[in-house]
C-alpha cells in the first residue's frame, strides 16, 4: 500500500467516535460508508481540525493535527460540506471566492468553463447563482474546490443530490484528476455504485467504531 497522508491513534470524541488506530493512504480515493448517524461526518471534519480531538492524534503528512497552523492545514486540506454553500452572485462568483480566500491568483474564463465542463454543469458563468437547483448547486461547490486544487479534498456525500449518470461522469473526472495529479482523496457515500466503480480503499464506520477496512470491493 501506499504511503498515508492520514494516521489516526486513540482518537476519542464525545460518545460519538472511538478509533484505535486507522491509516488512509495518500495518492488514492478512500470511501467512508456506514450508518446515518454513525460518525463519518465527524470523522471527516476531524481530518482538518474542524472539531478537535478530546483524545487521541491525527497525524496529517506525518505531523500532530495540533502542531498545523490552521491556515496551512486548510490549504493543504480541503472539505466541502454535505450542504452546499453559496455566496450569492453569479457562478462565476461563486467559483472565484474560494481562490480569493485562499490568496491564490484568480484564472481566466477558460478554465473557469472548464472547470464547470469537468462537473458536467452547463450553466453560463454570468448565470446568478440563487437560481440554481440544489444538485447545480452541489457542482458549483465541487468545481470550487477543483479550482483550489489541494493535495487533499475531502468531500461529504459530494453526489447524495445528484442523478445515476451525472455522478458516474464526475467520479470518473475526479478518479483521473486522482490518479493524474497524485491527490488524496477522502469521500463519504451512500452510493454503492460509487464504492463498487471508484473506492481503492474502504473504511466502514458503525456506531463511531471501525468495523471493516478494506481494499476494492472486488478484489476481497
Ligand atoms: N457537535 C455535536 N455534538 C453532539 N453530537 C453530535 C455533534 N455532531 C454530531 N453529533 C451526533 O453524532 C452522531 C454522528 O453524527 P455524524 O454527522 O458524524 O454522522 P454521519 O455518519 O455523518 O451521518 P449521515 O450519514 O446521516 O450524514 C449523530 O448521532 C449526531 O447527532
Amino acid at each position: 500500500m501506499n504511503e498515508s497522508t492520514f494516521h489516526i491513534h486513540q482518537l476519542h470524541y464525545k460518545n460519538i467516535l472511538s478509533i484505535d488506530d486507522l491509516s488512509i493512504p495518500s495518492g488514492m480515493i478512500t470511501c467512508i460508508i456506514g450508518e446515518s448517524g454513525s460518525g463519518k461526518t465527524t470523522l471527516l471534519k476531524m481530518l482538518n481540525h474542524m472539531i478537535s480531538p478530546e483524545s487521541g492524534d491525527i497525524e496529517i503528512e506525518g505531523r500532530s493535527v495540533f502542531e498545523w497552523n490552521p491556515v496551512e492545514l486548510r490549504r493543504e486540506v480541503v472539505m466541502m460540506a454535505q450542504t452546499p454553500v453559496m455566496f450569492g452572485g453569479t457562478v462565476k462568483d461563486n467559483l472565484l471566492i474560494g481562490l480569493r480566500f485562499s490568496e491564490k491568483p484568480a484564472v481566466t474564463d477558460a478554465r473557469l468553463k472548464k472547470v464547470l465542463k469537468d462537473v458536467h454543469l452547463d450553466k453560463a458563468l454570468d448565470e446568478e447563482s440563487d437560481a440554481l437547483s440544489g444538485g447545480e448547486k452541489q457542482r458549483v461547490s465541487l468545481a470550487r474546490i477543483l479550482l483550489l486544487d489541494p493535495p487533499v479534498l475531502l468531500l461529504d456525500e459530494p453526489s447524495s443530490a445528484l442523478d445515476e449518470e451525472t455522478t458516474q461522469f464526475i467520479m470518473k473526472k475526479l478518479a483521473e484528476f486522482v490518479k493524474n495529479n497524485k491527490k488524496t482523496l477522502v469521500m463519504i457515500t451512500h452510493s454503492t455504485a460509487v464504492v463498487r466503480a471508484f473506492a481503492d480503499h474502504i473504511i466502514e464506520i458503525n456506531k463511531g467504531q471501525v468495523v471493516r477496512e478494506s481494499e476494492h470491493i472486488e478484489q476481497q
